[in-house]
């Protein structure tokens, strides 16, 4: 096992700076109920953001759910896992389940919507403690964001890198220079999953480290998209850019899309112009990659959009504001249009029994005329969303109001129902009681008829005594046998 992983911090008490953010969190799950937030837990790798949620379930108690957004990217694989998970309980006895979701802002970089919208759901109706963590808050779908507390992470101080480095060395049994552990808290920029990958980098096979052996190559070097695009506008020098370019393990052609996408941001029209004029440039030589399938041509492409934009910032650079490029969420909504179509078809088809396919090719004019006349009714007959509606009717704000009212009387006749049915309830109950009163009257007024033949009374046989009928008792048996035979 990997020091990273072996030195995983195991409680929140472990888990170094970030002292706020620990609290936080803390407090929150303290008092966690069903109408909580949830938390979004937001840093550069490598700080603790996974460590210190898996730290405070365990610290809870909490069974632990790990969702990877980037894996489970369906909208329906998210919303069978979390979603039942989210409202169901325990199958251990566990009081609660906690939900991470992480790499929450890849969504919509896989422009997601789906699942980007699944979450938002599972977010809103979630009976369990919910975390998501992200690299970049920015890159969290907006619709994700507005329903969680933040909880930002910073990176984490070199003195606090020594100290733990020295505290692992004590551990491993290795000594360790005070300069060899500077120099390894220094190149890992406040990221401890680096600098412990480092140190046993350098530390394997040796007892006693010194500055000279410092491995920098184990260094978790994830330069994000955002560092390059932040890099390019700030205008950064050459090597710089190239160095960030090198790191991000996004293709050209994404790269390209994130500059552009804040290109449009920039105020001076002349730093403007000169931006779209290198991403054109940088375009024409991804074309030609493409066509001629001659992949050397990639590094003029990456050239020309990272420091051809750069070039005209220099010296007067900037901070743009960095988002996901516009045309996935186009991309993400022309998707989510299919889907719906889909899903209607899907519905009519099973109204109407008519193959879906046929639905879609030949009968949705049709029946957009009979939804159109009564669109009330078409909407629960078939029990259709507001999206399928539009569909239909070619009006948003119409499809939205008919949804609404259906929604209504749905609810109502819901409540009617269980009015209905808590009345009924009540009535059997009622009856039961009842019953049950009137055989204890019953009981009472008929007491059981004793199995032993009662004594005449005395006052009627007059001379009788109870010796005298004890006596006969002894005879009956025997007068009982003669009988028989
Ligand atoms: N604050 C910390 N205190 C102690 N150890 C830490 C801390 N942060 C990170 N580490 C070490 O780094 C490893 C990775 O940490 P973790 O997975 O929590 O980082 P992360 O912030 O979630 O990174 P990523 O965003 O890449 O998932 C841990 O197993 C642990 O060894």
């Amino acid at each position: 096992m990997d020091w990273a992983e072996r030195y995983r911090p195991e409680h929140l008490a472990d888990i170094l700076g970030n002292n706020a953010a620990v609290r936080q969190m803390t407090d929150w799950a303290r008092n966690w109920t069903p109408d909580s937030r949830p938390l979004l837990i937001t840093g550069k790798p490598g700080i603790g953001k996974t460590s210190a949620a898996l730290a405070l379930a365990r610290d809870m108690n909490w069974e632990v759910l790990e969702l990877n957004a980037s894996d489970a990217r369906t909208k329906t694989v998210i919303e069978r896992v979390a979603g039942n998970s989210a409202t169901t309980t325990s199958l251990f006895g566990a009081e609660r389940k906690l939900i991470i979701i992480d790499e929450a802002d890849n969504l919509e970089g896989n422009a997601d919507r789906g699942g980007a919208r699944a979450i938002a759901e599972i977010l809103k109706g979630a009976r369990q403690p919910v975390i998501l963590i992200a690299n970049d808050a920015y890159g969290v779908s907006d619709s994700i964001r507005k329903l969680c507390d933040p909880v930002p992470f910073r990176a984490i101080t070199a003195a606090t890198l020594e100290k733990r480095m020295r505290e692992i060395c004590a551990k491993e049994e290795i000594s360790c220079g005070s300069d060899a552990l500077t120099a390894i808290a220094e190149s890992s920029a406040g990221d401890m999953r680096s600098a412990v990958n480092m140190l046993f980098a350098s530390a394997t096979g040796k007892t006693a480290i010194a500055a000279d052996d410092i491995n920098t190559s184990q260094k978790d070097e994830r330069a994000s998209i955002f560092d390059l695009v932040a890099g390019v506008y700030a205008g950064a020098p050459d090597a710089k850019i190239q160095k960030l370019s090198r790191e991000c393990e996004e293709k050209p052609d994404t790269v390209m899309q994130w500059i552009e996408e804040s290109a449009a941001t920039v105020a001076n029209p002349h730093q403007r112009r000169g931006a779209y004029a290198a991403l054109s440039r940088g375009d024409i030589y991804l074309g030609r990659t493409m066509r001629r399938q001659y992949y050397t041509l990639w590094r003029y492409a990456t050239s020309l959009m990272t420091s051809g934009v750069a070039k005209e910032f220099a010296g007067a650079g900037f901070r743009p504001r960095i988002m996901p490029p516009s045309r996935w969420r186009r991309m993400g909504t022309a998707k989510k249009q299919k889907t719906v179509r889909r899903t209607l078809a899907a519905k009519l088809g099973e109204g109407y029994s008519i193959p879906d396919a046929q639905i879609q090719k030949i009968y949705l004019d049709l029946l957009s005329r009979f939804a159109a006349d009564a669109p009330l009714a078409f909407c629960e007959r078939h029990d259709l969303d507001a999206d399928q509606l539009t569909i239909l009717l070619h009006d948003k704000t119409e499809a939205a109001a008919v949804f609404k009212e259906a929604q209504k009387i749905a609810k109502e006749k819901e409540t009617k129902m269980k009015k209905v049915s808590a009345a009924k309830r009540a009535a059997a109950r009622k009856a039961e009681e009842e019953r049950a009163a009137e055989l204890e009257r019953f009981r009472r007024e008929n007491p059981p008829v004793p199995l032993v033949p009662q004594p005449e009374p005395a006052a009627e046989s007059g001379t009788e005594t109870l010796a005298s009928f004890e006596e006969e008792k002894k005879k009956a048996p025997t007068q009982a046998t003669l009988d028989f035979f």
